[in-house]
């Protein structure tokens, strides 16, 4: 596994570089590794700059992700191509783009759980998803289905507001059976969207995702939720507040999302409430950069050497160089908060802020599976002597978050078409000590 930035020398990998004079007085660690389990509605994206009448002409609701029928979607394709508006296909989804960057950044294997079309032809969306994905992505597990995977088009209006249609397909076909127990109890994490949550009847999906929670919950392996788009969090946030307290370990949000959760605007208020619903907070804020908020254990709090931040929580980042703990495990829990501007202060040019909170989140996975690969072979290093979540400080996530994020800001795909640049393997001289 790639490290997600320089670090300290007694923390530095790889970990197998003994002194050659120590070589025989020390056993040769077995390298283990780490992976984080996903699940989604296979998709592909059909991207199309559209005028604001075309949203309205098929009743869609602008920022939302709305489900449509066969019939709308051949209706909205046909003219799309008939006004050639399609300005790219790619492979899509929540959880499939955060995995696969996942993947991408720390090129170690990941796993992902969904459908994929059973006969598959050269060109088809189904090849173009295999295709699109990291080969680190394990996709062996995938149910087979008779029908085509789902399709997302994502309708891009002059504001750059997204909105997406959904033509299911057979996306939501994933039954309980075809998730793997095994492979999520060892999983570093177990990622998710609330997207799942709205399988129609018949459709077996959000029962795969609750069978998939239940494992987790059971081998403690934590529960990552994205909240996916405020629509669907609106329609009953009570409702998605009991889910995130009885499930949910870390979740990460926009801020509208945050705000159709909590009640509260400022994305600061809304993370430090959605604490009381979870362990660690990811809240992205477009142009205003991204947050984030947890816990830590009050003896090893450690302070900023950064300015300290005005905002609702005055100088709410002054224990940000702490590292991320899970609430019960601290025997006197610390609100610690983070936040960072855009990176370089956002690209010159924004092609496609799609994909860009999905790519923030996977940059929050990789220092959470870092964390469990150092565990796992090095279990004796202080580092893990009180139980960190995270290999990184809140600080450090939120640049790193906010540096993935900006790759994809500078680029058509949702997806990241390779890992951070090599000159960056040290972050610090890259761009935080500019
Ligand atoms: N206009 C912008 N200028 C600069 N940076 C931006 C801009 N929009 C987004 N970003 C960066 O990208 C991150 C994620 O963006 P955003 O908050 O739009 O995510 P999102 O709404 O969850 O996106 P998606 O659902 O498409 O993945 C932000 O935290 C910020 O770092
Ligand atoms: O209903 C859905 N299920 C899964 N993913 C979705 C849905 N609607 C939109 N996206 C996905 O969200 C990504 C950006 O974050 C897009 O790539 C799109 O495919």
């Amino acid at each position: 596994m790639k490290f997600p930035g320089q670090r300290k020398s007694k923390h530095y990998f790889p970990v197998n570089n003994n002194d050659p004079l120590l070589t025989g007085l020390r056993p040769e660690p077995v390298k283990t590794s780490s992976y984080i389990a996903g699940i989604d509605q296979i998709l592909v994206d059909i991207e199309a700059k559209v005028d604001e009448s075309l949203i309205s002409k098929y009743s869609l609701m602008k920022g939302n992700s709305t489900l449509i029928d066969d019939q709308a979607a051949h209706n909205l394709y046909t003219e799309l191509q008939n006004e050639q508006l399609i300005s790219g296909e790619f492979a899509g989804g929540t959880i499939g783009n955060t995995i696969h960057n996942y993947s991408t950044l720390a090129d170690a294997k990941s796993v992902l759980f969904g459908v994929m079309s059973k006969n598959i032809a050269i060109g088809s969306y189904a090849y173009r998803y295999l295709c699109d994905t990291s080969s680190k992505v394990d996709l062996n597990h995938l149910q087979p289905v008779d029908g085509p995977i789902g399709r997302c088009f994502t309708l891009i209006s002059d504001d750059g507001e997204r909105t997406f249609a959904i033509s299911k397909g057979a996306m939501d076909q994933l039954s309980p059976e075809h998730i793997n127990k095994e492979l999520v109890q060892g999983a570093s994490a177990l990622v998710l969207t609330a997207y799942l949550m709205r399988a129609s009847e018949g459709d077996q999906m959000t029962a795969a995702a609750l069978q998939a929670v239940e494992y987790a919950k059971q081998a403690n392996v934590p529960v990552v939720l994205t909240l996916g788009t405020r629509f669907l969090i609106e329609s009953d946030p009570q409702w998605w507040r009991d889910f995130i307290k009885n499930n949910v370990d870390v979740l990460a949000m926009n801020e509208d999302e945050g705000q159709a959760l909590t009640g509260f605007a400022d994305p600061l208020l809304a993370s430090e409430a959605a604490l009381e619903l979870c362990d660690l907070v990811l809240t992205t804020a477009g142009p205003l950069g991204l947050y984030m908020a947890g816990y830590t254990e009050e003896s090893l709090k450690r302070e900023t050497t950064h300015t300290l931040l005005p905002g609702q929580i005055p100088e709410f980042n002054r224990y940000e160089f702490s590292r991320p703990m899970l609430k019960h495990i601290c025997e006197a829990p610390l609100k610690v908060y983070a936040h960072i501007p855009p990176f370089m202060g956002g690209p010159e040019v924004i092609r496609n802020t799609n994909g860009a909170g999905d790519a923030a989140l996977s940059a929050l996975l990789h220092d959470l599976a870092s964390n469990d690969f150092h565990k796992l072979n090095i279990p004796s290093s202080s580092k893990h002597l009180n139980h960190g979540l995270c290999y990184s400080s809140f600080s450090q996530i939120c640049k790193y978050a906010n540096r993935v994020a900006y790759e994809v800001l500078a680029q058509h795909s949702p997806r990241l078409s390779r890992g951070l640049p090599e000159k960056e393997d040290s972050l610090e001289e890259a761009y935080w000590e500019r």
